[in-house]
């Protein structure tokens, strides 16, 4: 489904991504996880065509993608950070994205998921941070792609809501869907991933399920074998 070979990004000297190799072939929830500045947002950008590589191939449905674009038409996508016009009010920019992406669109049965109706008639400018992510959240899942990719979907959102999204998420999964993920909250990470990329150094440092991060880092505790991941110890082992 996707496959990157040895994928080189700089920005400036700054050296992002140095000769990355990642397969998904899979239909399950993939998390890339790294330190800050690790790569992960460049790295789905490159995948979605939004950051041209230095070097290196990226492949979806077995076409070569980049610097084609037609292919982002089976991606659903929800950026880190959603720049929509303030004035703008939700029910508009739901239509406003429908109208652009021209496809079938789910918009109301998510907007009674995330129970955003008394939303729809306010500018996005008067909304808190989690009901304006409810609304991008609607904005990604409404048209149904089998490819999902959720740059930090948990972000701002309360712990009710998040429980909305890790069930949409296990949803869309059981769909048959592939879904990409990046988050910085490890629970949530470690409830719905069925695999864990982890980037460091421009490349990937660990590919494999929680259960096997657990086993080789030698540590029960999620959060503690993410960070043991980083230890010293474990990049000799790693190494070796
Ligand atoms: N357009 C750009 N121009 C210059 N530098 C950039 C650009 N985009 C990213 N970078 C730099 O590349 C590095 C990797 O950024 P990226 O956003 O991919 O990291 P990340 O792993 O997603 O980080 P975070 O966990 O903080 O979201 C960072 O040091 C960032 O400052």
């Amino acid at each position: 489904m996707i496959r990157i070979k040895d994928l080189h990004k700089k920005f400036g000297s700054q050296v992002v991504l140095n000769g990355l190799d990642l397969d998904i072939e899979e239909q399950g929830i993939i998390a890339v996880l790294g330190p800050n500045g690790s790569g992960k947002t460049t790295l789905i950008k490159s995948i979605l065509g939004m950051v041209v590589p230095d070097k290196g191939q990226i492949d979806l449905y077995e076409e070569i993608v980049i610097k084609r674009w037609k292919y982002r038409q089976n991606i659903d996508y929800l950026p880190q950070i959603a720049n929509f016009p303030g004035n703008l009010k939700v029910m508009e920019l739901i239509t406003m994205i429908k109208d652009l992406r021209g496809k079938e669109a789910r918009d109301q049965e998510l907007i009674e998921f995330f129970k955003l109706q008394p939303y729809l008639d306010k500018k996005l400018n008067k909304l808190s941070g989690g009901t304006k992510q409810k609304v991008n959240l609607v904005l990604c899942f409404m048209f149904d792609s089998p490819l999902i990719i959720l740059d930090e979907p948990t972000s701002g959102l309360d712990p009710i809501s998040l429980l909305h999204l890790r069930d949409l998420i296990q949803q869309e999964k059981e769909k048959g869907k592939t879904i990409l993920i990046t988050s910085h909250i490890m629970n949530f990470v470690e409830e719905v991933a069925d695999r864990i990329v982890f980037l460091l150094e421009g490349k990937i440092y660990f590919d494999g399920t929680v259960s096997q991060l657990k086993t080789n880092t030698r540590q029960q505790d999620f959060e503690r074998a993410i960070a043991n991941l980083l230890s010293e110890e474990y990049v000799q082992d790693f190494k070796i």
